[in-house]
């Protein structure tokens, strides 16, 4: 076996591997970057740009099929599915192909091929050829999808993410299961496809929102464009022929059966840090066995190792996984001395339509046992101005605000051109600026930012009532 001493060992070549591997370079640390599967990343290759693709073409699909809304009338709408994955694909080599250019600018001794696992604090075996010693690490070894147990090998139409940007052709229908960010997005855009879709959630769960109050409006919203199937979880598949025979389980017990071309599991993804041998570290783990870091720092423990990206699960987005690798990398060229790094305002957004969007702190983190009452704005998109000249007037945003300092604290919605509000909103959650603050801002008209500026009128309105004296049950909304 080959013996390696390096400096720094990054384990994983994606977003936040390169990113970690870069940072610590610059320390003009020797480093090295291990990686298993295709180079690529998978927000280039499986992630991000193939899903944005997918919806771009639906959005096409949804804006003929919506134009006689205005009086204009684009005739029958014909949905070529080799032309629309042919884009897909060649666009998504297109953003791999930058990638590509990244890794190939890497020296070829700083790159090692194969699959990394600790046989010791300080060393990592890579499959069975080399063995490397390092001084310090980070693992940034990304998630993979998870498959209930009930669609383990069941045959070749049970499907993850992965497979979808393979297809040549558009199938004639798919059931979705899990209601997540990828779910809806994937199931919304292959319905407005013109494919067969059935989205079915295992309980009343719609993206990342936490409000209950958004998220019933999401549900109510969603389901008039998709068939989605609330309380249902998967019971038994099987495959005949090109199809799956999908039985699934109400919550009520009652037993529902249909055939599907494909299953697409979007159940969630798993952190890659099963089989990485971190019982050989030493590292305290959580119950999920993801090691115990520091989120400012990326530092595991007080030790040498730094955890970037998916693989810690603290916020599993492209953004995030950048930020992560920079720091991560950046501590571990300069360890010992490893100092905080920028970290931004929480920010999520699903690109179904309307835009799912979370940001702050959420309702969930917000109202937890024994935390002090915070106050509710809210605006329906229903009759807000310029949401109903695009004819795009749906949704709900709720916003929320601390009582004693007057200071914006997060916001859920669902949203049109949500992107763009959530953009907004984070910015002001990261500036720490109060409601008031926001409020003198310029607000253009019309636009559907004057939505915002209603739900903030809203929220400074029930700060200035003050606490309530009792907050209501469930959806604890004080000020509302
Ligand atoms: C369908 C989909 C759509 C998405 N859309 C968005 C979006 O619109 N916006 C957004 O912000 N985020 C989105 N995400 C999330 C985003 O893609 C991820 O958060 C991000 O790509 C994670 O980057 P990473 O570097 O942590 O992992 P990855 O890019 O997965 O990199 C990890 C690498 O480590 C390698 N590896 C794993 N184990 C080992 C080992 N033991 N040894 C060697 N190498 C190993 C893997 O092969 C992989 O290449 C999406 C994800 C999916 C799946
Ligand atoms: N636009 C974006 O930023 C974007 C897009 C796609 C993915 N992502 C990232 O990828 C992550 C993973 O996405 P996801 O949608 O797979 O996960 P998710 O955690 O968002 O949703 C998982 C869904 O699967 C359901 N589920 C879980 N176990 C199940 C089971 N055994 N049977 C049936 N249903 C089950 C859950 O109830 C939930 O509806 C997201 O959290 C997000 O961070 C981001």
């Amino acid at each position: 076996m080959q013996e390696l001493e390096v400096d720094v060992a990054v384990i994983g070549a994606g977003t936040a591997g390169l990113g970690a591997y870069r940072a610590a370079r610059t320390h003009g640390k020797r480093a090295v970057i291990i990686e298993s599967g295709p180079y690529g990343t998978t927000c280039a290759r499986v992630g991000c740009m193939p899903s944005k693709l997918l919806i771009a073409a639906a959005e096409a699909a949804h804006m003929l099929e919506h134009a006689a809304g205005f009086g204009v009338h684009a005739g029958a709408t014909r949905i070529d599915g080799a032309a629309v994955m042919a884009r897909v694909r060649s666009e998504r080599d297109r953003f791999v192909g930058f990638v590509l250019e990244g890794v190939d600018a890497i020296p070829a001794e700083d790159k090692l091929r194969g699959h990394a696992r600790f046989t010791s604090p300080h060393t990592l075996q890579i499959d069975e050829h080399t063995l490397v010693r390092f001084q310090t690490a980070v693992i940034a070894t990304g998630s993979r999808p998870f498959v209930p147990t009930e669609l383990h090998n069941v045959g070749p139409n049970v499907i993850v993410n992965d497979d979808v940007f393979e297809w040549t052709d558009l199938p004639k229908s798919v059931a979705v299961i899990g209601t997540g960010v990828i779910g809806l997005e994937l199931g919304q855009a292959l319905s407005r496809l013109g494919v067969r879709v059935t989205m079915y959630a295992r309980g009343g769960s719609v993206a990342q929102l936490t409000d209950p109050v958004v998220r019933e409006t999401a549900m109510r919203v969603l389901s008039e464009e998709m068939d989605i199937r609330f309380q249902h979880l998967p019971l038994r598949a099987t495959q005949h022929g090109d199809e799956i025979e999908l039985t699934m389980r109400t919550t009520a017990g009652d037993e529902v059966t249909e055939r599907y071309q494909y299953v697409l599991c979007a159940s969630g993804r798993l952190p890659n840090v099963d089989m990485l041998g971190l019982e050989c570290t030493g590292l305290e783990l959580s119950p999920r066995g993801i090691p115990l870091f520091d989120p400012r720092t990326m530092q595991c423990g007080a030790s040498h190792i730094f955890i970037a990206g998916d693989a810690n699960a603290e916020r599993p987005v492209l953004p995030e996984a950048s930020d992560h690798g920079r720091i991560a990398g950046d501590n571990a060229g300069r360890y010992p001395d490893v100092r905080p790094g920028l970290r931004r305002a929480p920010l999520t957004i699903a690109f179904t339509e309307p835009n799912v969007v979370a940001l702050g702190r959420s309702y969930r983190e917000l109202s937890g046992e024994g935390k002090p009452a915070f106050a509710v704005g809210q605006v329906s998109f229903h009759n807000q101005g310029r949401s109903r000249v695009m004819l795009q007037n749906r949704g709900l945003l709720r916003v929320y605000g601390e009582y004693r300092t007057g200071k914006f604290l997060g916001a859920e919605m669902i949203a049109p051109r949500g992107e763009n509000l959530g953009h907004l909103l984070a910015w002001a959650y990261q500036c720490r600026l109060t409601v008031k603050e926001m409020l003198d801002m310029p607000f253009y008209h019309p636009v559907i930012e004057e939505g915002v500026r209603t739900a903030l009128r809203d929220l400074q309105a029930n700060i200035d009532k003050g606490v309530p004296p009792e907050p209501p049950g469930p959806d604890r909304t004080p000020g509302i």
